[in-house]
């Protein structure tokens, strides 16, 4: 039997990694109504964070599409800290989101089951490493899953629950309820699998976009324009993957292809090649695309 906690029995959230994830999943479930702490080991990842979070929010009241006191009462909700020793004593549920390495994530993983209350569920957000990777090493696998958020994480409705072979019921239940709480739709993962669901569907896509570019049978602007019109693709594989970034592309073909062994997962030769020439893809400039004009 598990002692996990329930729902109803969750207040305090910690998020670990304040960066591009932490922070916008962090003021999820502020405006949720939970109070939340963001712990990172870098002080000043902290207070970038919460420079975007406080002008995020001013935005969208200065847009009207949230109102003054909401924004106040999320961001009073908020607390920042470099100590995960007293923010994990607190928690009732913790969300890690820090920098993608197996090394980093175990030894958090580690610490957490020390220091965390007994009851409280232990997730990640890693996008490749399954939890079972990390599980053991807390002392309590039952109430260990992948919580796993799509970027930008204020605005993407979908979450991942992945759960493992000895995550509970009741975890990916509080879990899934939780993730509903803050506003989005969860879909159960029922056993681990690289890539999850949407970065298989997204690579099979891409995968597919790129033998036909590679063959020459079409350009990429018609493959693009191909997803959009017959598709309704909001937009095209290959100027989503300029968008995500072609170096974050190549690294999750290479760990999915570690971890499958399979051909059809190996990295794409013209992708690393762009990757290798600092084409980078919009953040860079240039990818598939050239952006320097815009
Ligand atoms: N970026 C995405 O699009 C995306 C989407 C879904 C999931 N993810 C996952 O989210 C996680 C974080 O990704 P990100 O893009 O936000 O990374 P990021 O590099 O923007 O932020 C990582 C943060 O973790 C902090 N950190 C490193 N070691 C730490 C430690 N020991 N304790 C506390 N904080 C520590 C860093 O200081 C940094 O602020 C990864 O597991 C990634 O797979 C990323």
């Amino acid at each position: 039997m598990s002692a996990v906690t329930g729902i109803e029995n969750i207040s305090t959230i910690l998020v670990i990694g304040a960066g591009t994830m932490g922070r916008q999943i962090a003021m999820s479930a502020a405006l949720a109504g939970y109070s939340t702490i963001i712990q990172d080991i870098s002080a000043d990842g902290l207070t970038a964070a919460r420079t975007e979070l406080e002008g995020w929010a001013a935005s969208r009241v200065a847009k009207g599409k949230l109102e003054q006191g909401v924004a106040d009462a999320a961001l009073e909700k908020l607390g920042y800290s470099t100590d995960l020793d007293t923010a994990a004593a607190t928690a009732d549920f913790v969300i890690e989101a820090a920098t993608e390495r197996l090394d980093i994530k175990t030894s958090i993983f580690e610490k957490l089951g020390v220091l965390a209350p007994a009851h409280a569920i232990l997730a990640t957000n890693s996008s490749t490493l399954g939890s079972s990777k990390v599980a053991d090493a807390t002392g309590r696998p039952a109430q260990v899953c992948n919580m796993h958020f799509f970027n930008p994480a204020l605005v993407m409705k979908c979450v991942e629950v992945v759960r493992h072979e000895a995550t509970s019921d009741s975890t990916v239940e509080t879990t899934m309820e939780l993730a509903r709480r803050l506003g989005k739709e969860p879909v159960l993962i029922n056993r681990e699998v690289p890539g999850f669901i949407a970065n298989r569907l997204m690579g099979a896509i891409q995968r597919e976009a790129l033998f036909l570019a590679d063959q020459g049978i079409a350009s990429i602007e018609d493959i693009d324009t191909t997803a959009r019109t017959a598709l309704g693709h909001p937009m095209g594989p290959f100027a989503l993957m300029d968008m995500v970034g072609l170096d974050v592309i190549d690294f999750i073909a290479q760990a999915t292809h570690a971890e499958t062994g399979a051909d059809e997962d190996a990295p794409n030769p013209r992708v690393a090649s762009l990757v290798a020439e600092g084409k980078l893809g919009r953040k860079s400039g240039v990818g598939f695309y050239d952006y320097s004009n815009q």
